[in-house]
């Protein structure tokens, strides 16, 4: 863990410690979350839950939601909280990560799990593979444990990252809302009470109890696109591009983006026939505007094929349609075939033979 006294003399322990250091040190100066903010931040995400798994890498934004979701257990308001780090077999360093996390959950009381999230280390795209497999163990867990929400400790530079990511993808607004408060996934509610937190301040945190973190080489890694932009905030800031604004507009967008949400049920429910697995969007939807059309043609094949449409290969199918007077195609598990008289019928794709 890197601990927030003052530099070492000892040369090699400085340049370890400033390595360890490098995504944390070029925070500013900022105010420590008290405890009445705390308890608000958490009294709002987790309204009307019985038990919560927080998930905790023993990085500073995770470690810091451990202390404060410690702190309010041990007033005694808090829901039941347990807390797990999942271990990816990525660094030797992450079992004495795992047990430090162990230890200051001990100090609150707080149960503990290390789960077993193994990844493998040649995998090209090792972080989102991480990601899934993290998140299926803390999911498994909290179901096991009767816990009915899992708590991440993304914060507002998460956010903004991710809003930066999105805008270098050219996303739409369903991905430029970027991440949510909550969201349920397999029937556990997701929830990230820190979104609106920015960083420095959960630092700050930790230091003002004189608390230590974990830094993952990962985050600084410019092997890893959200490492790469991270190292560019610094000068997108001074251009005005701060987390607060891309906070923001992912807030904004989120709103843009359950407008259209509302305006695809009510779409649906008008334009769309479901008979036997097989939905069919009436001629009628063609004088839907096109951002509704686009995007109730996705909702529809997710329904059929189980997998979300990429946004730039729903344009490519919609652009194919429009030119071609009738057709198929098979996209994300379904087939779509459209006639002349402008009606799209959705259909499950039949598997794809293995090749030999
Ligand atoms: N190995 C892990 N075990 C448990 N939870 C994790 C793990 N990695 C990430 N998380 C959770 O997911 C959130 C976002 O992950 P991300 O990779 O952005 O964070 P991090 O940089 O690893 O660490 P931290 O957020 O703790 O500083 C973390 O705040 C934490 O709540």
């Amino acid at each position: 863990m890197n601990d927030a006294a003052p530099p070492s003399k000892d040369p090699k322990r400085r340049a370890s410690t400033a390595r360890r250091g490098v995504r944390t040190a070029d925070l500013p100066p900022a105010d420590p979350i008290g405890g009445v903010e705390s308890v608000k931040l958490f009294e709002r995400a987790f309204a009307g839950r019985k038990s919560a798994l927080l998930a905790v890498s023993g990085g500073a934004d995770s470690t810091a939601l451990l202390v404060l979701a410690g702190e309010w257990f041990q007033t005694g308001g808090a829901p039941k909280i347990a807390v797990a780090t999942v271990d990816h077999g990525l660094r030797e360093e992450a079992r004495a990560e795992a047990d430090a996390v162990e230890a200051l959950a001990g100090r609150f009381g707080l149960p503990f799990a290390r789960l077993d999230g193994r990844t493998a280390p040649r995998d090209t795209r090792i972080e989102e593979t991480a990601r899934v497999s993290r998140y299926g163990a803390l999911l498994a867990h909290a179901r096991s444990i009767g816990a009915d929400a899992v708590a991440t400790a993304h914060t507002l530079d998460d956010q903004a990252e991710t809003v930066l990511m999105r805008l270098s993808a050219g996303s739409g607004p369903m991905g430029l809302a970027a991440m949510r408060h909550a969201v349920r996934r397999d029937g556990i509610e997701l929830l990230r009470p820190f979104l609106v937190v920015p960083k420095a301040r959960l630092v700050a945190t930790l230091k003002a109890r004189n608390l230590g973190w974990a830094e993952d080489p990962m985050n600084v890694d410019p092997r890893f696109a959200r490492a790469r932009l991270r190292s560019a905030r610094g000068a997108l800031e001074r251009e005005g591009m701060t987390a607060e604004r891309l906070g923001v507009l992912a807030f904004r967008m989120a709103r843009v983006n359950a407008a259209i949400e509302a305006a695809i049920d009510q779409a649906a429910a008008l334009h769309v026939a479901r008979k036997n697995g097989v939905s069919v969007i009436g001629a009628s939807a063609a004088t839907l505007p096109d951002e509704i059309k686009l995007r109730l043609l996705g909702r529809v094949i997710a329904e059929i094929g189980g997998v979300r449409v990429k946004l730039e290969r729903l344009e490519r199918l919609a652009d194919h349609i429009v030119t071609k007077s009738s057709g198929a195609n098979t996209l994300a598990g379904a087939r779509i075939a459209w006639d002349s008289e402008g009606a799209i019928k959705v259909s499950s794709a039949p598997p794809r033979r293995e090749r030999r």
